[in-house]
């Protein structure tokens, strides 16, 4: 199966909370693909950000763009149903922050949402291979989930590749995206490693040319592919 055009999705989490449409808005004006949008409750990580009201005003403001809702919540049916109907385009959860995985994927499908699964990094990908008929994308941490602006950690590397022979396998149009740490300098390998879709919220906000830095990545990424 060939590979899917790479997605640039940056993390708002890193965005002016005090102008978030604003920012938004600027990010994708910049270049980028999709919006990623990360919720936290304080329960499954240790920090707090957003719920589906959020979502809703940046549709109200006027954002088109895909939202892709990463939920680190528990439970995640609720919120997930809430995210639907707030705007969200794919909402994915952890798999162990809900007791029936498969029924979770099934509700956003009903819900017109995509489904996708998030491992963290010592999280085995097997429920995969499980539900790989309900998921349209698959994203995997490579930091600990509840915090920007931390350090790439190299395993994800690795289980890039595992995700990315499974999903070839099944013959199926599903992403695969990774979240945390990824900058200018690091992307290449990453997309080597078999990433389509790239979450980055410091290493685009944190930087005063948001144009400059995502036409970065995207030549990162198109010198390894090529
Ligand atoms: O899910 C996340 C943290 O749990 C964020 O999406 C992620 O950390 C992005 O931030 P950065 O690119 O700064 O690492
Ligand atoms: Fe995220």
């Amino acid at each position: 199966m060939s590979r899917q055009t790479p997605v640039i999705a940056p993390s708002i989490l890193s965005a002016d909370f005090a102008r978030l449409g604003e920012d938004t808005a600027r990010v994708l004006a910049a270049g980028a693909d999709w919006v990623h949008f990360d919720v936290m409750d304080n329960h499954y990580v240790p920090n707090l950000t957003m719920g589906p009201m959020f979502c809703e005003g940046l549709r109200k403001y006027g954002i088109t763009a895909p939202i892709d809702v990463h939920l680190m919540v528990e439970p995640v049916d609720a919120l997930a149903q809430g995210f639907a109907k707030a705007g969200a385009t794919s909402i994915t959860f952890h798999p162990d922050a809900t007791r029936h995985v498969d029924r979770s994927l099934q509700a956003i499908r009903d819900a017109g949402c995509k489904a996708g699964l998030v491992f963290n990094p010592a999280t085995p990908l097997d429920v995969l291979r499980y539900v790989m008929d309900k998921v349209d994308l698959v994203l995997l941490m490579s930091v600990n989930p509840g915090f920007g602006g931390q350090s790439f950690l190299p395993s994800a590397l690795t289980k890039l590749r595992e995700a990315r022979a499974l999903i070839d396998a099944s013959g199926r149009d599903i992403r695969l995206e990774i979240d945390g740490g990824v900058k200018v300098d690091n992307i290449g390998e990453i997309a080597a490693a078999g990433a389509d879709t790239f979450v980055a919220g410091s290493a685009i906000f944190n930087t005063p040319d948001y144009a400059a830095t995502i036409a970065a990545m995207r030549q990162q990424i198109d010198a390894r592919l090529r």
